[in-house]
């Protein structure tokens, strides 16, 4: 009949544990590559167990078609890509990454998100106090974590930020560009103070902290910058004033698309999140808090969103495996844009 053996390799594939039936003895060691070379009748699935560790089905090629029945293939889809699940593979164990606005809102939320599923993290915020208390709670969860004082919209800084991380932890796979400032005024009315101070943030601030850490990354020959643009990029959020806001954050998609594909073939994915309306301080101003019950009616999904419909998000776009994205604008708005 058909030979059914286990086998338990480990991480470098190069031993093999064989539980031979042949073998009253029990356990056997083979090298891996052998056991396959000198019995070419032989097919294999791996079935992963835990991480290093797979279960090898051995079974003949007679009994191969009772095998595609049950829809099993000895390929990546099966056994996971290295023999790692979906969410072992968005872990980002061992990672450095940074996230700037990481003080309050939409950034505290990514700070969490990235040190959950494994990152260190560099809460960088022109508010120390801020970045701090947040680096306090991830310290609570095990996170490693460090507070970086800022403004990104000084080079001097920007450039110090990255420095600061290399220097503590060598390296940056992880860029999240989500400082951002919002302000309101009619267009005929818009100051070029106003509109300098916007851009200033939005897209050079955006821009000097994607070429710093950029530079770092393509180095490396891997990073993964995700930088925060807006719903805003795409539609007119109404019935706010905000021209320079919108403007800018246009502009973060386009220098997102623009690094995204310059950058790709070193290793470096540029992506961007554009989150609809987010319940955070931003949104609180004199100006917009007033407009809340007006933008309920502008949302399919009937509420605003929370920072925590952003968290898989970034995730997923640090991890690698969304490695194939890039310049991708990611639209999270409960439907908005559509309406
Ligand atoms: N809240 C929303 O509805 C919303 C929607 C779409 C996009 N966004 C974007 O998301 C990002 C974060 O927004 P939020 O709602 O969390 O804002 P927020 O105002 O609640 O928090 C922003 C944080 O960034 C920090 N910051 C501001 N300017 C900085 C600078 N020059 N250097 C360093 N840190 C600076 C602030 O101190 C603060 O901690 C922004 O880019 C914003 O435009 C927000
Ligand atoms: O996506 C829209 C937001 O960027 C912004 O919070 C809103 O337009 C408030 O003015």
């Amino acid at each position: 009949g058909d030979q059914f053996d286990m086998v338990f390799i480990d991480a470098d594939k190069t031993k093999v544990y064989l539980k031979d039936t042949t073998d009253s003895n029990g356990l056997a060691l083979r090298e891996f590559n052998q056991f396959i070379a000198n019995d070419p009748r032989v097919e294999q699935v791996i079935v992963p167990l835990r991480d290093g560790i797979s279960l090898i089905r051995r079974v003949s090629v007679a009994s191969t078609h009772l095998l595609s029945q049950a829809n099993i293939t000895d390929d990546e889809v099966f056994r996971g890509v290295q023999g790692r699940s979906i969410l072992n593979r968005m872990r980002l164990d061992g990672k450095v990454a940074y996230v700037t606005g990481g003080g309050q809102g939409i950034g505290r939320g990514f700070a969490h998100a990235l040190g959950e599923a494994g990152a260190k993290v560099a809460v960088v915020d022109m508010d120390h106090t801020k970045a701090q208390a947040v680096v306090k709670e991830l310290f609570l969860k095990g996170v490693h974590a460090i507070p970086i004082k800022a403004d990104i919209s000084k080079s001097d800084d920007v450039q110090r930020m990255v420095d600061t991380i290399v220097s503590k932890w060598g390296a940056i796979h992880i860029a999240c560009n989500n400082a951002g400032i919002n302000r309101n005024s009619a267009s005929e009315d818009t100051s070029l103070e106003e509109w300098d101070q916007t851009f200033n943030v939005n897209l050079r601030g955006t821009f000097m902290c994607c070429q710093a850490a950029g530079r770092v990354m393509l180095k490396q020959g891997y990073g993964k910058i995700i930088n925060t643009a807006s719903m805003a990029s795409l539609i007119v959020p109404h019935p706010q004033k905000q021209l320079s806001y919108n403007a800018s954050k246009a502009g973060v998609v386009k220098l997102t698309q623009t690094l995204g594909t310059e950058w790709i073939d070193r290793g470096v994915r540029v992506n961007c999140i554009s989150p609809g309306i987010v319940d955070t301080p931003l949104i609180h101003s004199e100006d917009l808090r007033p407009l809340v019950q007006r933008w309920l009616s502008d949302i399919p999904a009937g509420r605003l969103a929370q920072v925590t419909d952003l968290q898989a998000a970034v995730v997923y776009l640090a991890s690698d495996v969304s490695d194939y994205m890039t310049g991708h604008n990611l639209v999270i708005e409960g439907g908005q844009s559509l309406w």
